[in-house]
């Protein structure tokens, strides 16, 4: 395990804490609970965010990759941290370079972070990712290092949901056939095995936010709507929960993924699975390209078990737009290709101007708080912290933030530095091996706040110390 670290300045490259003192005039008031959105219970939290103004906050660089929207680059850059945005993700080498220098970097879904890659991250706070998925981030070696992670969890759902229905139609039309015939100059007017999706049954793999969204839409189609999901949810309108995913392979018309990227996902439509559905049926995939084993697929539907698919996501995306689909998917995308009635798209169920200005908001939004307050809430990977702001009026305050192994003892380790301060509030909370500890000091002196942090940085339970003021 790497050693702890304060926040590192690194144009020093030595280990230095990281201070930051609070503008007088900030008048932020931290969020109720019930986060999750930009707006809640008209709370305006972007109105709130915009009136943070920290001292030194231009110290702060960030790296933005995969072209996060303009709401979100402009918040940071708002605060006057330093932006580097870019188009594209990066390559592992490039991104070990890149990320060795900053404190912040918010990526969508391409950018993998892994344990490698987050180990040369010396100075790395936190991590954005703009989307709902987090899979692309080794979520426990960041928490374990002290890096906090937060995301979007349904800013783009209605979008994955709109495409969806939009995709049910089009295969049960068969228009991406149709329409390319058209491109190239054939008119072909058929009507077998062309449906209405009216009566059909739709069945939801995974019921969470995009899946109970989709159930709204289909229901309004004229769609009877079962689901499968390994949580017993509450079935929304008239849909109906059922207990394994072979019953529900046996009675869908159209199967639709959208459970997240996990051990127990990768390859769960494979050939024995693809033999349970209905022939002539559809498959959706906009969840992760790990879900399915595409392999299967196509030979489900060269033998019609599958009448047509619609694919958005893939194993191995690459990081830029350009040539992918030749040689890729172990050999399978000629044969895709190849395929009538196959939807492939890039990667774009969220990609919508509504969508991705929203997560830029939230995303944006959380990493100020959490940069400029310690506030770890909505965040994936630590325990979720919340306290009033800083008392802005009176220099004299201090708040410290405390992220260390939860391993007995802590708690009287850190009172007992701070038992000769005033600490007007203090909370902790835990999830798993790491803790997390914020309490606000008054009256107290800056020799008083080298103190307490030489203090905490000597503690063997420490992860990480930052001291703002
Ligand atoms: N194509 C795109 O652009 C997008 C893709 N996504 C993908 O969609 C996934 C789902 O998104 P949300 O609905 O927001 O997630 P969610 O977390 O709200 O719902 C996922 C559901 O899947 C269930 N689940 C987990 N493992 C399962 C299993 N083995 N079998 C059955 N059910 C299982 C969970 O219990 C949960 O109810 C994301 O994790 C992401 O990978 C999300 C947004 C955009
Ligand atoms: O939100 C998600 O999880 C998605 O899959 C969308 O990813 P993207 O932001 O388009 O890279």
């Amino acid at each position: 395990m790497a050693a702890p670290r304060n926040i590192v300045q690194p144009s020093l490259g030595e280990a230095v804490s990281y201070s930051m003192s609070l503008s007088p005039t900030n008048t932020f008031h931290s969020p109720p609970p019930g986060h999750g959105s930009f707006m809640t219970g008209g709370f305006d939290l972007r109105a709130a965010v915009k009136q943070l103004k920290p001292f030194n906050t231009e110290d702060i660089k960030i790296l933005l990759l995969e072209n996060v929207n303009e709401t979100g680059r402009d918040m940071l850059k708002g605060q006057g941290y330093q932006v580097e945005f870019l188009k594209t993700s990066l390559p592992e080498d490039q991104l070990i370079e890149k990320i060795r220098d900053v404190h912040v970097i918010g990526v969508r879904s391409k950018t993998h972070l892994t344990a490698k890659v987050l180990k040369e991250a010396k100075n790395l706070l936190v991590i954005g990712c703009f989307c709902i998925g987090t899979n692309q981030v080794d979520l426990d070696y960041a928490a374990k290092q002290g890096i906090a992670v937060f995301n979007s969890p349904f800013a783009n759902s209605r979008s994955v949901a709109e495409l969806v229905i939009g995709e049910i139609i089009s295969l049960a039309r068969q228009l991406g056939d149709r329409s390319l015939e058209m491109h190239r100059g054939t008119w072909n007017k058929v009507s077998a095995k062309c449906w209405e999706i009216r009566g059909k049954t739709l069945g939801i793999v995974g019921y969470g936010h995009i899946g109970s969204q989709l159930s709204v839409l289909a229901e309004a189609m004229g769609m009877s709507v079962i689901y499968y999901d390994i949580a017993t949810l509450m079935a929304i309108g008239s849909a109906r929960q059922v207990p394994t995913l072979e019953a529900l392979l046996e009675q869908a018309d159209f199967v639709s993924l959208h459970v997240p990227e996990t051990q127990d996902t990768a390859n769960l439509m494979s050939a024995k699975q693809f033999e349970c559905m209905k022939m002539g049926s559809y498959l959706i995939n906009a969840s992760r390209g790990t879900v399915v084993d595409i392999g299967a697929l196509v030979k489900a539907m060269r033998v019609g078990r599958v009448a047509g698919a619609a694919l958005d996501v893939y194993p191995n995306e690459p990081a830029a737009n350009g040539d992918y689909f030749v040689n890729n998917l172990n050999g399978w995308a000629e044969d895709l290709r190849g395929l009538g009635n196959v939807i492939l798209t890039p990667h774009i169920g969220g990609s919508t101007e509504e969508a991705q200005r929203a997560i830029g908001i939230e995303v944006a939004s959380a990493l100020v708080r959490y940069i400029n307050q310690g506030t770890t809430l909505g965040s994936v990977n630590l325990p979720e912290v919340n306290m009033r702001s800083l008392t802005l009026d009176d220099h004299e305050h201090a708040r410290v933030i405390y992220i260390h192994r939860n391993v007995p003892g802590v708690l009287r380790k850190v009172n007992g530095i701070l038992a000769d301060h005033n600490v007007d509030k203090q909370i902790s909370d835990s999830k798993g091996d790491i803790a997390y500890l914020m309490a606000d000091v008054s009256n107290i002196k800056t020799e008083d706040i080298k103190e307490i942090r030489d203090s905490l940085d000597a503690l063997s339970s420490r992860i990480l110390t930052r001291i703002l003021y």
